[in-house]
């Protein structure tokens, strides 16, 4: 089965057709690239995937079911949708640790996520005083604290330093080389195109690329031509 189908998605904001009657799939073991331009729909598209936006029409599933019907969400999708807000007088530590005992993980998630987005040692820190890069770090580690099948990202390298961007591309592939799916959505084309295995362009809320990226081919022509 498909980690992730959109089925004749659609979604308006009044009379502006965000998302226009958009099918696809993202199968397991993949780090699928979600691409278009601005204001094209991606983030409504992910939004309703997670459930935060209710579609229009058509349905959105995540391992074949909507997000408000799967029995244990927190392992079964991790998000990190744009820069996530964090409250200032927090720790990274505090952060995590609240929303693992709200979701009735075991006590040494907090710990190996932290490990996993490199933060531990900044965990006793607040986020208040935390760089953007540190900030996106911390929304991977609230991603990753249920050990999830499937990762959705927006703009995840937004913010994060060449080091970071490096560990970040490496940490994905990782990711779905263990059987996972990763579709993440930006607009770094030199980044994506390093560990994409498929690439979705959208644009005006409707598809106008899918298939498999070739290891040599362009994605900027590509990404270009489709756009156009
Ligand atoms: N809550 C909302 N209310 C009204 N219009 C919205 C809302 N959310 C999104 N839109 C509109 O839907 C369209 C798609 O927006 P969306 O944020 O999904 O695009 P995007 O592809 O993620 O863009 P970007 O690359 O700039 O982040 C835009 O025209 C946007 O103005």
């Amino acid at each position: 089965m498909s980690a992730i189908t959109a089925t004749r998605l659609s979604k308006s904001f009044g009379t502006v057709p965000a998302v226009d009657d958009l099918s696809f799939t993202v199968e397991p073991g993949t780090v699928t690239a979600f691409l278009g331009p601005n204001g094209a729909g991606k983030t409504t598209t992910l939004r309703m995937l997670l459930g935060l936006v209710t579609p229009t029409s058509g349905a959105a599933l995540i391992g074949g079911r909507p997000y408000r019907d799967l029995a244990d969400p927190v392992c079964e999708v991790g998000a990190v949708l744009e820069a996530a807000a964090f409250h200032p007088g927090l720790t990274a530590r505090t952060h995590l640790e609240i929303l693992r005992t709200a979701a009735g993980l075991a006590a040494d998630r907090v710990g190996h996520v932290l490990d996993q987005v490199d933060l531990t040692g900044a965990a006793g820190r607040r986020a208040g005083g935390f760089s953007l890069g540190m900030r996106q770090r911390l929304a991977l580690a609230t991603a990753l604290l249920g050990d999830p099948a499937v990762l959705i990202l927006d703009e995840p390298a937004n913010g994060l330093d060449p080091a970071g961007a490096h560990w970040l591309r490496g940490f994905l592939r990782a990711y779905a080389l263990q059987g996972r799916t990763v579709l993440v959505s930006t607009h770094v084309l030199t980044e994506i195109q390093q560990i994409a295995d498929h690439v979705i362009i959208i644009s005006e809320g409707r598809m106008v690329f899918t298939g498999p990226l070739a290891s040599g081919s362009d994605l900027e022509e590509l990404y270009l031509e489709a756009t156009r």
